[in-house]
C-alpha cells in the first residue's frame, strides 16, 4: 500500500505537485496518468525518498521509504531506464545492485530470465536498444522480489511483443497481491492493463477511480443510428423526429447519425413512429483515450501550434468537451472532474456547454542527459 497525504512539491516558484492525497492498494494495477509535466515523476520520486516533499507525506507499507528496513526488498522501481552504468554488462549491473541489498546472485540470473535478457546478460548495456534497456530496468525493479512496485513509463520503446509482455507481467504481479503503480501515456495499454486510475493535471488530483468508472464519468455515451443508404430522405425524417423529441443529433461522415440525449428504446420507438427503417441502432461508449482527453484537455501545458492550426486538436462534439467548471485562482483538488452519472440518470444524456478551459503557463526544466559511455573502453570492472 502506498499512501500520500497532502503531498506538495515546489521547485522555487514552480509547484510541481500540490496537495495530492491518494492510496495505491495491493492486488491491483493502478495506472498513474497525466499530461506531460503533470507531476507524475516528481510524485514517484517522493514516494521513493529521492525528493523531499515541501509539505505533506507519503508512506509505503505504513512508513516513509527512507525508514523502510531493507527497502530494496520491499519496494522495486523503474524510474529511468537510462540510469545505468553503460560500461557494465547487464548481469554485472544487476549483481552490483543485488550485492548492495544482500540479494543472492542466483536471483540475478532468475530476473534476467524473467525479462528475457539471458542471451545478452554479458553484453555491456550501453549497446542496448531502448527496449532492452527497459527490460534491464524492470529486472532491477524485480530483483528484491518486492511487494510494492513502481514503474514510470515501462513500455517506452518496447515493441508490440514487449508491450504485451509488460502488460501480462503487471497483471501477474498484481494477482500475486503486490501493489503495482505504473505511469504511462499509452491509453490503449492502460485500458487493458490497469484496474484503477489516479489521474493528475498540473500537480493536482483530477480523478481516483476504477477504469470503468473513469470512462463512464468522463464520456458522453451516444447511440449510432443508420437508415438505409439508398433513401437519404429517411435519414432527414428520423433526424427531425429525434431532434423534436429532444435529442442532439450529429450526422456522421458515413451517413449514420450520432444521437445523444435519448435512450436506445426511445430512438427505436421514434423511428417506428416516423415509419423509418433502421439498418443500425447501437450503443457506444468512449474509449479510455477519449475519456482521458476530455478530462485533461484543460490541464495540458504543451500543445503544438501546428496541431491547433491543422485542426488536429478536434473541437469536441457536443457531449465531448471539457466539463464547464472554471479554473480556480487557488489550487483546489479535483476541480474539473465531472460528477459520475447519478442513479436513475440515463446514460445517453449529453452534458451541457463545453467551453475550453484556458491553459496555464508552461514551465519546463530540461531533463538531465546521462553522460554517454565511452564505447572504446572495456567493461568497467566495478
Ligand atoms: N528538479 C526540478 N526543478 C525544477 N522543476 C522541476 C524539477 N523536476 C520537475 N520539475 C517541474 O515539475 C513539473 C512536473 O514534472 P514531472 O517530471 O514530475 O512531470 P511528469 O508528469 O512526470 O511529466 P512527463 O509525463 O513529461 O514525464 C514540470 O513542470 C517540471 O518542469
Amino acid at each position: 500500500m502506498i499512501e500520500a497525504v497532502g503531498l506538495t512539491k515546489r521547485y522555487g516558484a514552480k509547484t510541481a505537485v500540490y496537495n495530492l492525497s491518494f492510496h495505491v492498494r495491493p492486488g491491483a494495477v493502478t495506472g498513474f496518468l497525466g499530461p506531460n509535466g503533470a507531476g507524475k515523476s516528481t510524485t514517484m520520486r517522493m514516494i521513493l525518498g529521492l525528493d523531499n516533499p515541501t509539505a505533506g507525506s507519503v508512506t509505503v507499507g505504513g512508513q516513509p521509504f527512507r525508514q523502510t528496513p531493507n527497502a530494496p526488498r520491499q519496494v522495486g522501481a523503474l524510474l529511468d531506464a537510462k540510469a545505468v552504468h553503460g560500461g557494465r554488462s547487464a548481469r554485472n549491473h544487476l549483481l552490483s545492485l543485488a550485492q548492495l541489498s544482500g540479494i543472492p546472485a542466483r536471483r540475478v540470473d532468475e530476473v534476467l530470465g524473467v525479462v528475457g535478457l539471458q542471451e545478452v546478460a554479458k553484453k555491456r548495456s550501453k549497446g542496448f536498444s531502448l527496449g532492452m534497456g527497459q527490460r534491464l530496468g524492470i529486472a532491477a525493479a524485480l530483483l528484491g522480489d518486492p511487494q510494492v512496485l513502481l514503474f514510470d513509463e515501462p513500455v517506452n520503446g518496447l515493441d508490440p511483443e514487449g508491450i504485451l509482455w509488460v502488460r501480462n507481467l503487471m497483471k501477474q504481479l498484481a494477482s500475486e497481491g503486490r501493489t503495482v503503480f505504473v505511469s504511462s501515456h499509452l491509453m490503449s495499454e492502460m485500458a487493458v492493463t490497469a484496474d484503477h486510475l489516479i489521474v493528475i493535471g498540473r500537480g493536482q488530483l483530477l480523478s481516483d477511480m476504477s477504469v470503468r468508472d473513469f470512462i463512464s464519468a468522463n464520456s458522453a455515451d451516444f447511440a449510432r443510428v443508420r437508415t438505409p443508404d439508398t433513401e437519404p430522405q429517411l435519414r432527414e425524417k428520423l433526424s427531425a423526429a429525434l431532434s423534436e423529441a429532444g435529442a442532439h443529433v450529429v450526422p456522421e461522415p458515413d451517413g449514420g447519425l450520432r444521437v445523444m440525449g435519448l435512450p436506445l428504446p426511445r430512438i427505436s420507438d421514434l423511428a417506428h413512429g416516423a415509419d423509418v427503417r433502421l439498418w443500425e441502432l447501437s450503443p457506444h461508449q468512449a474509449s479510455l483515450e477519449e475519456a482521458y482527453m476530455r478530462m485533461t484537455q484543460g490541464a495540458v501545458d504543451y500543445r503544438s501550434t501546428t496541431d491547433q492550426k491543422a485542426g488536429l486538436m478536434q473541437q469536441p462534439q457536443p457531449g465531448y468537451g471539457p466539463p464547464a467548471q472554471q479554473v480556480p485562482d487557488v489550487p483546489q483538488q479535483g476541480w474539473y472532474a465531472p460528477p459520475p452519472p447519478q442513479p436513475g440518470q440515463h446514460p445517453y444524456a449529453a452534458p451541457a456547454a463545453d467551453p475550453r478551459l484556458p491553459a496555464g503557463p508552461a514551465a519546463a526544466v530540461p531533463a538531465a542527459a546521462p553522460a554517454p559511455a565511452d564505447p572504446t573502453k572495456p567493461e568497467d570492472p566495478r
